[in-house]
């Protein structure tokens, strides 16, 4: 997609003469004669970057200032300053305040090409780097205050400093990969690496030469995920889906405190912590055959429990700031505010996907709400799969089976639906129930009674 470069300047000529070169060379080019119209731009939509006029005659704020704002509400949006004749040392300290580079009229083409090119790559880069950062969990932590949450979260900072093995288990989505980072982060191998290997993913053939590298007669060596892991934690995610065969060097590893690269003779000793994880009941996986009892009693020191979405829908708007201020923060589209109705929905679907559901369907939102950014998000916007556990309403299909039914059996049925999907938003609740659907609270139990929920 083409980069959108927006370009501020109080002199028509200068925005005409800019925009049409950018063009030339495919960006997108938008532009604003003074602050106002500038912040207004930048507000519907981040642009990739801003050519921004030092002076700005008749402007409310001038260059400098403008570049002030830009830099608090948009860090890192690249802003290049458009210097006249005689001011460089105020196009100087601009970059002291932010600014990537200033460019001095009259300009030629190729400058001003090459440098929008080089404060797009840069910041580019950095997006990258602020990503990957993320993602490795230096900035990635366990969002929620339910109760469950909590004790997940107490969970974590007893077990992470003892160097203990970890089995994390909970259903895809919920957040294992990031319990485990979060282990890593708070222990005293916090500085050393955090590996990945996805047991579900790796074909048998080759999870040996994952974990463990391979030698050659010759003496070249690859480095498996357990050497590269030396002085950190190792992940082995979705253990139960692990080879037989493997699961037996694994063990001798956990034994024996080293191995064998494959096809090699020298033993390489480690000292790497291990935190699995499995979505499967792994006990089951044990008694049944499929998984090696001793080792599962090795890998499962502590085992950690992660809470299904379902059983912390308190969670769910404290999960949705944290989401649209990510997917914010690396896409330049901006927060929304999610409406009540919209929120009641998201609270309570099931969520079979857990947080990782939840957070692609933020995503979908931001960008299927358009470019008003004070829009709110109202529940039409929700896909159907995630309406579906609401009680039936006028207009849907469910409506019509409602209307061959007399009103008191349709009204029944409409009044156990909402009570029970309500009840579920409130995470079982029935005081916080009662006061939202506004009711007594023992008039809720009687009518639950009635309908027979519970
Ligand atoms: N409590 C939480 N706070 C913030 N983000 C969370 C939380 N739990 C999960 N996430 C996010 O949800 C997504 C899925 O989490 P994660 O990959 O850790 O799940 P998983 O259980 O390991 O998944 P899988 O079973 O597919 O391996 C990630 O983007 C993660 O950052």
């Amino acid at each position: 997609m083409a980069k959108d470069i927006l370009i501020v300047d109080d002199e028509a000529d200068i925005r005409d003469l800019v925009a049409g070169i950018l063009e030339d060379e495919g960006y997108n080019a938008r532009s604003a004669a003074d602050s106002d119209a500038a912040i207004a731009e930048i507000e519907s939509r981040r642009p990739s970057l801003v050519f921004l006029d030092i002076w700005l005659q008749g402007s409310r704020l001038d260059g400098l200032e403008l570049l002030e704002v830009i830099k608090r509400d948009h860090p890192d949006l690249p802003v290049v300053m458009i210097s006249g004749h005689g001011n460089i040392e105020t196009a100087v300290s601009a970059i002291k305040s932010g600014a990537y580079d200033y460019i001095e009229k009259p300009f030629k083409a190729d400058r001003l090409v090459l440098i929008a090119a080089r404060a797009l790559e840069t910041s580019q880069l950095r997006r990258e780097v602020k990503d990957l950062r993320q993602r490795s969990g230096e900035s990635s932590r366990l969002v929620g205050h339910s109760s469950a949450a909590n004790h997940l979260r107490n969970a974590i900072e007893r077990i992470a400093p003892t160097n203990s093995r970890v089995l994390i288990s909970g259903a895809p989505g919920s957040g294992k990969e990031l319990a485990a980072r979060t282990i890593h982060a708070l222990s005293s191998r916090s500085s050393g690496p955090f590996l990945v290997i996805n047991a579900a993913t790796i074909t048998p053939e080759n999870m040996e030469i994952a974990l463990f590298g391979t030698e050659s007669a010759e003496g070249r060596r690859v480095v498996g995920a357990l050497e590269e892991a030396h002085g950190g934690t190792l992940f082995i995610d979705e253990v139960a889906d692990m080879p037989r065969e493997t699961q037996n060097r694994i063990l001798r590893v956990l034994v024996d405190q080293n191995f064998q690269r494959v096809g090699g003779s020298a033993r390489v000793y480690v000292d790497v912590r291990i935190i699995s994880s499995t979505s499967r009941d792994l006990e089951r996986e044990t008694q049944e055959g499929r998984f090696r009892e001793d080792l599962f009693h090795r890998l499962s020191v502590v085992p950690v429990r992660v809470p299904a979405l379902a059983e912390r829908r308190d969670d769910i708007p404290e999960l949705i700031d944290h989401f649209m201020s990510q997917i914010s923060a690396s896409s330049g589209l901006p927060k929304r505010r999610i409406g009540d109705d919209a929120l009641a929905v998201l609270q309570s679907h099931d969520w079979p996907g857990n947080v990782r559901q939840l957070r692609n369907n933020v995503e979908r939102l931001m960008i299927l709400a358009g470019g008003d950014a004070d829009a709110v998000i109202t529940a039409e916007l929700l896909p159907a799969e995630v309406g579906a556990s609401l009680p039936p309403a006028p207009g849907n299909s469910r409506a019509e089976e409602m209307l061959a039914l007399p009103l008191r059996d349709a009204r029944e049925i409409f009044e156990r639906e909402y009570l029970i999907a309500q009840i579920n938003r409130f995470g079982g609740n029935i005081s916080r129930t009662a006061e939202f659907v506004g009711m007594e609270r023992s008039a809720l139990h009687r009518k639950l009674k009635t309908l027979g929920v519970g």
